[in-house]
């Protein structure tokens, strides 16, 4: 699926910069790795067309969403998001609380 959201980056809650760094790229895992639920519903508003030709899932992606499906039943996350907090991190916020557990 494609999204347009080159109007909409500046008022992301996580910010423009992971939006312009993933922009034309498979986001999926991604998204679900930062994102809590209720997350999904707003994509809908963004959404543009389906875009299949030549797409193909990785084996390490198919792991991934099969194991994060698996925890998410399992209620094993906390209840926004998962992962958080090391996300962060990696992404170089780690500047502004000088913690991970910031
Ligand atoms: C493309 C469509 C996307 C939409 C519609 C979207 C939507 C949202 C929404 C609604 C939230 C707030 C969630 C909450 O209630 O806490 C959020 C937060 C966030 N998103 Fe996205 N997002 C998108 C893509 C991405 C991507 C690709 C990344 C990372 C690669 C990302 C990283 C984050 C981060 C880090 C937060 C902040 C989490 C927090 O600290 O609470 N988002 N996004």
């Amino acid at each position: 699926m494609v999204y347009y959201v080159s109007e909409w980056v500046k008022d992301h809650p996580g910010g423009d910069a992971p939006l312009l760094s993933f922009a034309g790229r498979d986001v999926t895992d991604a998204f679900i790795a930062y994102h809590p639920g209720t997350a999904w519903k707003h994509l809908d508003q963004f959404f543009t067309s389906y875009y299949v030709k030549d797409f193909v899932v990785s084996e390490i992606s198919k792991d991934y969403r099969r194991i994060a499906n698996e925890f998410t039943r399992l209620e094993l996350f906390e209840k926004k998001g998962h992962g958080r907090k090391l996300d962060k991190y990696a992404m170089g916020e780690r500047g502004q609380s000088g913690s991970i557990d910031g």
